[in-house]
């Protein structure tokens, strides 16, 4: 996510808080208050003031100075009003026309602007060093705070939280800078800052990285162009110029001036500061700042805030009284400053600033004002036409999303229970037993088999099994192998698996048919709840089941009900397996041609009936892959046979009766089988399924719900760009509605002002 998307995030949480602000900033009306209640704090404060003079003193200037303390107030709250419509304005992907203006800070390399934002915040924390240290725009905005106990700074976009130990901002400052690679050198993608203090005028600063005359040996070409466009792109209407230039180098090289000309050739818009002051002898400093050379409508300030040279004032010290403290000693001790009139030390720039700021901002807003209703008007019909006007929360999405997850789960849970598993398991052994069946017995020869030419003869034939006596050793020992076959193939692992894999399939199906197909995110999280709890489960779900049919590894007892049954059951499975063995070689005879089938499968016959052996690309030019067809042609043909005889073996009289057990092992498999699955369905079913389905929906609303950062549910919203739409229009018409409304206020208090005055 963008730090420029954070900040937003971070900046519209605070205003929808109302406060606009941060607690300690609610002391003056503009933060606290909705705009009317401002407007009518700071009519009421203005007619108190004034009235108050009134009454009480008879004295004019007394009266005046009350009447320009009303005023600051107002303009104060005008500011922070004003300062709270650009912040919710920047986060609007916006024409040029919903921008209020900011203080854009330009200067060349040491010209000294470092120093005189420090000297304005009363910190330092900018970054320091020879490397280029200012790659991208730090815009700051400067909060009065009058209850804070001390200053601090926050980076919206880093959700720092309160910072008051300004080397920690410095660093941050440094750490963001540094980020852009030196071969990109500048970005335009701006550090959002805050400041709160109660020695801060409330303002918006943007420091950009220094002109440079010259890129050098480690740095690109392209570097001074690249930094001249980012100012270039800042220094545009409606932003007020800040140009700092150093008395000591003659103003005519002055780069932040020949830039300031190129966009604001009337010097209407730009405010000259100059630097470094102790320089130069005052009357050069006063032939400087009194200069007609380059005359601006807002004139220049001259200023010396060269930093103590103390580390331990630098960083901890109160900065701004030691450099104000300083900076008037020095003006004091110079007075042909103030007899030329010159404007001069940070107190005044600082006002000068609010002043500028204000009556700049104060003009864009009733343009603003009808862009932004353009705006809104644009933005509430899309929001009608598109979404009804429905309100959607990333939490609310969320939540109905989960509960619409969880309601087709729970459908599929009360559907899907001992019969379904059982199913399942049996059909799984189903295919086991005729393994099994056809690796002990089918594999004997049969008559078929023998007279189809794919075998050698062999003594005892498949055929024989009926006529064998009832303790033939040869068939009873089959009898005995295939049934513990059967019991002992780990029916544990293989019944707790089969069901894991049918819920895991059930939670993939639902989350595709659920609104969470749109979301990777919570995919994710719920496959993987639903794999950790199957996950942990399947061990000791495992264990159980083996240890319960356990018994039946040793003894099978049957009744003849059962034994009818499972004659039914081996009857149906025979027909099935012999109805698909079927349809695969007739399959195979139309896909090879049925007489090249035929031929192929009587020359692997005669091969194998032969005592020489011919290569299997022998003679008749068979290729490899139609050998291997010819020899899949000979399996199901036989095994179609062999199928056939034993259907008519289960139809037979001598199967009708479970004492006639070893003629019939079809039979008697299928009855094992349903006697495990069974037993392994009644432990399945309480020591996974139901605590499944207990455990899985509470685990979903433990990860899905209470788990989760509010920025994580919007990042899981937003992963849905149809939501991601519908939350950014509403979220761009909620701003504008809040810009508005605030805008409201501040033309009313505006307009009250005017009538003071
Ligand atoms: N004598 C004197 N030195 C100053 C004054 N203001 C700043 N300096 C010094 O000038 C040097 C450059 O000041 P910075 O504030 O870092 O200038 P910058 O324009 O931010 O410099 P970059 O960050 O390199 O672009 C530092 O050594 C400051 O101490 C001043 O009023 N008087």
């Amino acid at each position: 996510m963008s730090e420029r998307s954070d900040s937003e995030k971070q900046q519209k949480k605070s205003q929808d808080d109302d406060s606009g602000r941060d607690g300690d900033n609610n002391g003056d009306g503009g933060g606290g208050n909705n705009g009317k209640e401002a407007v009518v704090v700071a009519a009421t404060a203005a007619a108190a003031a004034v009235s108050e003079a009134t009454e009480g003193e008879s004295d004019n200037e007394e009266l005046e100075r009350k009447r320009k303390e009303a005023d600051d107030q107002q303009i104060m709250i005008l500011t922070r009003k004003m300062i709270e419509i650009r912040s919710i304005l920047s986060q609007i992907d916006q024409a040029d026309t919903l921008r209020l203006p900011s203080i854009v800070v330009v200067g060349s390399q040491s010209s000294g602007k470092s120093s005189v934002l420090e000297a304005i915040v009363g910190h330092e924390f900018l970054p320091k060093g020879s490397n280029m240290v200012t790659r991208r725009p730090i815009e700051l905005t400067l909060i009065n705070a009058p209850s804070a106990a001390a200053s601090y700074g926050v980076f919206p976009a880093l959700k720092s939280g309160k910072i008051t130990d300004f080397y920690q901002i410095q660093k941050t400052l440094s750490d963001l800078n540094l980020a852009v690679s030196e071969l990109e050198c500048v970005s335009d993608d701006p550090i959002r800052l805050e400041i709160y203090s109660p020695t801060v005028p409330d303002l918006t600063l943007i420091d950009l990285p220094g002109y440079i005359q010259l890129a050098a040996a480690d740095q690109p070409e392209s570097l001074k162009s690249k930094i001249s466009a980012l100012c270039d792109k800042y220094i545009q209407e409606p932003n007020i110029i800040l140009a700092i230039s150093p008395a000591d180098v003659d103003l005519a090289n002055s780069t932040a001036l020949r830039a300031s000309r190129r966009v604001d050739p009337r010097g209407e818009r730009t405010i000259g500061v100059v630097t470094k002051m102790d320089l130069v002898d005052p009357q050069t400093g006063v032939d400087i700042l009194l200069n007609n050379r380059y005359p601006l409508r807002m004139g220049y300030v001259g200023l010396v805030c060269k930093p103590p040279a103390s580390g331990l004032f630098r960083r901890h010290g109160d900065l701004i009284s030691l450099t104000e403290k300083q900076e008037h000693e020095f003006f004091g001790r110079h007075p042909l400053y103030a007899e030329t009139n010159c404007k001069t030390g940070l107190p005044y720039l600082r006002n000068q600033l609010m002043r500028t700021l204000e009556d700049t901002m104060a003009r864009s807003l009733a343009p603003t004002a009808t862009a932004i209703r353009g705006e809104l008007e644009e933005a509430s019909y899309q929001f009608k036409v598109e979404y009804n006007d429905r309100i959607l929360t990333p939490e609310t999405y969320l939540a109905e999303s989960l509960d619409e997850f969880k309601i087709g789960f729970q459908k599929f849970s009360s559907a899907f229970g001992r019969q379904d598993i059982r199913d399942m398991l049996k059909s799984a052994l189903d295919q086991k037993v005729l393994d099994i069946l056809a690796e002990k017995y089918w594999s004997i020869n049969s008559k078929a088999s023998v007279s189809s030419g794919s075998n050698t003869a062999k003594a005892v034939l498949l055929d024989s099994l009926p006529s064998a006596s009832q303790d033939d050793p040869f068939w009873n020992k089959r009898f005995d192998l295939s049934s513990s076959s059967l019991t002992k193939l780990g029916i544990g692992r293989l019944a707790t698996m089969l069901t894991i894999s049918s819920l895991m399939a059930a939670v993939e199906y639902q989350i595709d048919h659920s609104t969470f197909a749109k979301h990777p995110f919570a995919r994710s999280t719920i496959t993987d709840s639903a794999a950790r709890i199957l996950n942990d489960r399947y061990f000791s779900a495992a264990d159980q089941v083996e240890n319960c049919i356990k018994p039946f590894k040793y003894e099978i007892d049957l009744d003849e009900r059962e034994w009818q049954s499972s004659r039914d059951r081996a009857y149906g499975l025979l027909k099935t397996e012999m109805s698909q063995c079927h349809q695969a070689y007739q399959s195979l005879r139309k896909q090879v041609g049925a007489k090249t089938l035929d031929n192929v499968m009587d020359y692997i016959s005669k091969t194998n009936n032969s005592s020489e052996r011919f290569d299997d690309v022998g003679g008749f030019g068979f290729s490899q892959a139609l050998l291997a067809k010819g020899r899949e042609g000979i399996f199901l043909k036989d095994r179609l046979a062999v199928l056939q005889m034993r259907l008519q073996a289960v139809k037979s009289k001598q199967c009708r009766s479970k004492k006639n057990k070893m003629y019939c092992p079809e039979i008697f498999l299928d009855a094992v089988a349903d006697k495990l699955v069974h037993t392994a369905v009644l432990f399945l079913n309480v020591e996974l399924l139901s605590d499944f389905y207990y455990n899985f929906p509470r685990e979903l609303d433990q990860r899905l719900g209470r788990q989760l950062s509010i920025e994580q549910v919007e990042a899981f919203a937003r992963e849905d760009p149809r939501i991601q739409a519908h939350l950014d229009l509403q979220n761009r018409k909620h701003l504008l509605e809040l810009a508005l409304e605030k805008m409201e206020s501040v033309l009313a208090l505006q307009r009250q002002r005017r009538n003071d005055i």
